[in-house]
């Protein structure tokens, strides 16, 4: 499918897992009937982004609640979903900051496990262990699906720009990153690495972030946004709740492919080991 619209749902978060999965459902059919075949949800986006409820709110992928929402919504509205992300408990009791992608049947289709855990100390600003209660991924997620190639990665992921170029070296045509900046890095790096992303790997960039819930300890910076491979904002939501749409239009990305041909060009002899 070349063209197609995605809609990304910034929903508020709140210390109420229930309640932030019934949401979730809501806003993906609000996203469904605004024409969206891709439907984007933030990074854990059914628990307060704060390490230590991490583990209380996990769930694992055989009888998890949410993963099971997400499930009936991808096939109820036959949408593609990529559901955000939630904490992942597996088998041996490891927890991880988890994305489940279903397809529009309800098949589980792709899980990415953040790689890169937030764990940074910015003076006179946000100070994040994720790793206190997390474990990290250790593989890169390229999902085929019937409306393209898609790389999933987590937040703190868009940081490393060699995950992007290697998932767009696998083909993927959008990059779709699950997010929560804070009112730190917000303002300072979400929209130039979103649009870096774009740009530098030619790629449709989806970065979905929760609304700004301001009695949560975490103050999200909300700000999803859509960009095409010309680093072009398509959409863009404020702080507030909201689900934005745009069009996806792979002619765009094969035209920039095309006339700059950037990945064509690489030299990996001369910077890869
Ligand atoms: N949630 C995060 O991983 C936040 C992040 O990456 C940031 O830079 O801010």
């Amino acid at each position: 499918m070349s063209v197609f619209t995605v809609g990304i749902c910034q929903m508020g978060v709140i210390p109420d897992k229930l309640a932030n999965i019934e949401k979730a459902r809501t806003m993906i059919g609000d996203a469904a009937i605004k024409g969206s075949r891709l439907v984007v949800l933030p990074e854990m986006f059914n628990c307060p982004y704060q390490s230590e409820l991490f583990p209380d709110y996990a769930e694992s992928v055989a009888d998890g609640p949410t993963i099971t929402m997400l499930a009936e919504c991808a096939a109820q509205n036959k949408v593609i979903v990529v559901g955000g992300s939630i904490p992942e408990k597996d088998e041996a009791g490891n927890v991880f900051n988890t994305s489940f992608v279903f397809n529009e049947n309800g098949d589980l289709i792709g899980r990415h496990r953040k790689v890169h855990l937030f764990d940074v100390a910015i003076k006179g600003g946000t100070v994040f262990q994720e790793s206190k209660t997390l474990a990290a991924g250790s593989s890169m997620t390229v999902v085929n699906t019937s409306l393209g190639t898609m790389g999933v990665a987590i937040c703190y992921d868009v940081r490393f720009p060699e995950l992007a170029r290697a998932m767009a070296l696998k083909g993927a045509q959008v990059i779709i990153y699950p997010a929560a900046f804070g009112p730190v890095t917000g303002p300072a790096h979400w929209e130039l690495l979103m649009r870096a992303r774009a740009v530098d790997n030619q790629v449709y960039i989806i970065a979905a972030a929760p609304a700004l819930n301001a009695a949560a300890e975490y103050k999200a910076y909300g700000h999803s946004m859509i960009v095409d491979p010309w680093a072009r904002v398509l959409a863009v939501a404020s702080e507030e709740e909201t689900v934005i749409t745009g069009k996806v239009d792979f002619r765009t990305l094969e035209k920039v492919r095309d006339e700059l041909p950037i990945l064509k060009h690489r030299k990996p002899e001369v910077y890869e080991d």
